[in-house]
């Protein structure tokens, strides 16, 4: 089983009166790729300042291995940063960039069995053994070969992996890691991704990473929390975060997703745009307003006929893999990600199976999205059959306009 290493414990921060994280409470495990996300001014920056010693919180505990350390100072800290901005020294190689942590004298602690320090003293590595784990960290980090180059000799990528070696040379417990990919383009940062997940299990620390990109964060962490306005929205793998969002904010900053509002029939049947769809979810009370969280790709185009619902294709974007097609239901708005090909004007049928349906209760965060769906009255006072009507009625209409098959 995984160790706890890291607890924030009721963190509280505020910047003059603006309260930055309220009351916040995680734990965060020993070996473990954990990123903080968020959109921008969610807390994430401060979250990670506090943990690495650098701002210190209003009230609330920071523990390392059950030991408070609020008042640690970062260098006493086993946890190095890495920020966006690389800042190497830019009149020294890679060598010495890498080195230079570990050429200033160490001190080591003697503790009494209270754990009080009894004794300090200053070490200073040899040579050879500088000289050995500098060319370690660029083996690690796959720089062997570069050791004489200049910074500025370097591309992007390059530097970063210099400034991760250096943060990792002296052999830290924890890595904080500041969207240290920022500064880089796709493509490199896509390859970044991978190799700082290699980098992080082949040097067996916790790294604690700040992202607001969902993709990167879902590529890299074993554990994602997801933040907004200072409070922590879901925690969990990204398997869970993104098959299983919480809240109709995690739905909508993982992935993309239609946001429906419906209202719950019975379990396993909720109810929108005055029609009535069988779901597996339940555990809610009848006629309750929840929302329906639809992804894009759990969404049929099917025959007009066969349709639960049918709507107009707005437009469609190629995206390589599939179509991003934005249909429209006689005024709501939904993405649907596919790989059949529909033109723009035609008259569609969709079909979402059971569990293509998310339900959750209503959040503060409902009606905010009005991307891909909104809502409004008007649908749900048509009856069942009146809404079937009008489909049929745009069925012939379809096969009018030349789209039957
Ligand atoms: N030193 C400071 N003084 C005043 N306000 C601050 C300070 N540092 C952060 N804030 C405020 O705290 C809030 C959270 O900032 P933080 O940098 O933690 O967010 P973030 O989620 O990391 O955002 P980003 O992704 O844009 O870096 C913001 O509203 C920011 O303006």
């Amino acid at each position: 089983m995984s160790k706890e290493l890291i607890r924030l414990r009721n963190i509280r921060m505020a910047f003059d009166d603006e309260v930055v994280l309220n009351d916040l409470n995680l734990y965060i495990n020993d070996k473990e790729f954990l990123t903080l996300l968020g959109p921008s001014g969610c807390g994430k920056t401060t979250t990670l300042r506090i943990i690495g010693g650098f701002t210190t919180p209003v009230s609330g505990d920071v523990l390392f291995d059950g030991v408070r350390i609020n008042d640690v100072p970062p260098y006493r800290r086993q946890i190095n940063t890495v920020f966006q901005k690389y800042a190497l020294f830019p009149h020294m190689n890679v060598f010495e960039n890498v080195a230079f942590g570990l050429r200033m004298p160490k001190v080591e602690e003697q503790k009494d069995e209270n754990g009080k320090v009894i004794s300090r003293r200053k070490v200073k590595l040899s040579e050879k053994e500088i000289q050995d784990r500098v060319m370690e960290m660029l083996e690690t980090v796959s720089l062997k070969g570069f050791e004489t180059r200049k910074p500025d000799a370097l591309s992007g990528g390059q530097q970063q992996r210099v400034a991760i070696a250096r943060a990792l040379v002296n052999r830290p417990k924890v890595l904080l890691l500041d969207e240290p990919l920022g500064a880089l383009d796709l493509k490199l940062r896509k390859d970044m991704q991978l190799e700082l997940k290699k980098i992080q299990q082949q040097v067996g620390i916790t790294f604690i990473y700040v992202t607001h990109d969902q993709e990167e964060a879902l590529t890299m962490s074993d554990t994602i929390v997801v933040m907004d306005k200072g409070c922590i929205q879901q925690i969990g793998t990204p398997e869970d975060i993104y098959n299983e969002p919480k809240n109709a904010f995690v739905a909508d900053f993982i992935g993309e997703s239609n946001i429906i509002d419906g209202v719950m029939v019975r379990d396993k049947l909720v109810k929108m745009y005055g029609r009535e769809f069988p779901c597996l979810d339940g555990g809610f009370a009848e006629n309750e307003p929840v929302d329906v969280v639809i992804r894009p790709e759990d969404i049929d185009i099917v025959p007009v006929d066969q349709g639960q619902l049918v709507g107009t294709v707005t437009s469609v974007t190629f995206k390589g893999m599939q179509y991003d097609i934005i249909v429209d239901f006689r005024g709501f708005k939904w993405l649907i990600q596919t790989t059949d090909h529909s033109p723009v004007g035609a008259r569609i049928g969709v079909k979402i199976d059971p569990d293509g349906f998310h339900i959750m209760k209503k959040s503060q965060y409902s009606g905010m999205f009005g991307d891909y769906s909104s809502y409004s009255d008007e649908y749900d006072e048509l009856s069942d059959a009146e809404a079937l009507d009008e489909d049929e009625g745009a069925e012939e209409e379809r096969r009018e306009e030349g789209y039957a098959e």
